[in-house]
C-alpha cells in the first residue's frame, strides 16, 4: 500500500487559477519526499486536499490506503500534521498544546520528552505560547505533529522561522523519524533542506508536477553536465581551456575557472591542462547541485516535451 497516492488530482480557484493540475504521485511507505517548487506552485493546495481542508474539482486522493475525502477522521488519527504557517493558541502553554493533541488523538504520549525532542525546555513549555518567537511556535507545531509516532508526517515548509541551527535539529528529527519507518512528506522551497534528507523529490511549478526522481535521477536526466572549479595563482590568457575535448563551457571569476565538462572522466584533463598553465591552488569538484535542477525546471529552460513526470519510481 502507498503512504500517499493521488489520481488526476487538480484543484481550480474560480476560472483562471489552476493551483493543481492533474496530479499524478505515489510516495511510498518509509519514504522521504520533498514536495518542492516555487511560491504558488500548488504544493499546500497539495496538501490541504490530502488533509481534505480543501476538495479537489476533479481526481481523487488516498492517504495510508484511506480516502482523503471520505475517511478524514481515519487518516488524522494516523499521521502527524505540520500545517503551513502554524497558528498557535496565544492563551496555552506549549504542555497544553501538547496535552491537547494527545488527548484528542488518544493516545499515550509524554510532553516532556516531545518538547526535549524539539528543543523546547521544560521552562518554555509553561509559558504561554503567544509569547512565543516565530521559529519557537514552529517547534511546537513540530512536536504537534510527532505525537504518537504517526505513520505518515506531513510537514508544509517545516523550516518556515527557523534559524540555521533549527533546521538542522528539524532535519535530524526527520531522520530519526525515517530511521523508525515513518513516511515524510513536507514541501519547501529551501533546496539544502531537501537534498540533505530526501529520498526522493517532486518539482512541482505551475500546479504541475514537472519532475519527480532521486537527485541522481534528475541530474543524470538533465544531462546539466559535470563542473569543476579551479582557484589558480593567475588566469593565463592563452589557456583555451574551451577548446579541449569534453569541456562545454569555461567561466572566469578572479583567480577562480569553472569548466563545465560533458562527463566527470573530463575533470582530469581540466586539472592537468590548467596545471601545465599555471599553479592550481585549489579543486573544487561538485555534481550538478538540486538548485541548478530547480531552476533548470521552474524558469522554463527545460522543453516542454522533454518534462518527464517519473523520473524514476
Ligand atoms: N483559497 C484560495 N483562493 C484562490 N486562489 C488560491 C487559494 N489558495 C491558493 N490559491 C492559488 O493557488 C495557487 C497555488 O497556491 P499554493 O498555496 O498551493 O502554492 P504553494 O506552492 O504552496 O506556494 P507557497 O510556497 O507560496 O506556499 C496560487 O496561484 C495561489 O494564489
Amino acid at each position: 500500500m502507498a503512504a500517499i497516492q493521488t489520481t488526476a488530482l487538480t484543484k481550480r480557484y474560480g476560472k483562471s487559477v489552476l493551483a493543481v493540475d492533474d496530479l499524478d504521485l505515489t510516495i511510498e511507505e518509509g519514504e522521504v519526499f520533498g514536495f518542492l517548487g516555487p511560491n504558488g506552485a500548488g504544493k499546500s493546495t497539495t496538501i490541504n486536499m490530502l488533509l481534505d481542508f480543501v476538495r479537489p474539482t476533479e481526481g481523487s486522493a488516498a492517504v495510508l490506503g484511506f480516502d482523503a475525502q471520505a475517511d478524514t477522521d481515519e487518516i488524522r488519527h494516523r499521521i502527524g500534521v505540520l500545517p503551513e504557517g502554524a497558528s498557535v493558541y496565544d492563551r496555552l502553554t506549549a504542555r497544553e498544546h501538547l496535552e491537547w493533541v494527545i488527548d484528542t488523538k488518544d493516545v499515550d504520549a509524554d510532553p516532556d520528552a516531545l518538547l526535549e525532542k524539539v528543543g523546547l525546555s521544560g521552562e518554555d513549555g509553561d509559558r504561554p505560547a503567544g509569547d512565543y518567537s516565530k521559529g519557537m511556535a514552529q517547534r511546537l507545531g513540530f512536536g504537534m505533529a510527532l505525537v504518537g509516532d504517526p505513520d505518515l508526517l506531513l510537514l508544509d515548509e517545516p523550516s518556515s522561522g527557523l534559524d540555521p541551527a533549527g533546521m538542522q535539529e528539524m532535519r535530524e528529527i526527520i531522520s530519526d523519524e525515517a530511521d523508525r519507518g515513518t513516511t515524510v512528506f513536507f514541501s519547501s522551497h529551501i533546496l539544502g533542506e531537501v537534498e540533505a534528507v530526501c529520498d526522493r523529490i517532486g518539482i512541482m511549478n505551475e500546479g504541475r508536477l514537472v519532475a519527480t526522481g532521486t537527485l541522481d535521477d534528475l541530474q543524470g536526466e538533465l544531462d546539466l553536465g559535470a563542473p569543476i572549479s579551479l582557484e589558480v595563482a593567475n588566469v593565463p590568457e592563452s589557456l583555451a581551456l574551451d577548446e579541449l575535448a569534453g569541456v562545454r563551457s569555461v567561466a572566469v571569476e578572479d583567480a577562480t575557472i569553472t569548466a563545465t565538462c560533458a562527463d566527470p572522466s573530463v575533470k582530469v584533463d581540466v586539472v592537468r591542462h590548467v596545471a601545465e598553465a599555471t599553479t592550481v591552488r585549489d579543486i573544487v569538484s561538485e555534481d550538478v547541485s538540486l538548485e541548478q535542477l530547480f531552476n533548470t525546471y521552474t524558469n522554463g529552460e527545460r522543453d516542454e516535451g522533454a518534462a518527464t513526470p517519473e523520473a524514476s519510481a
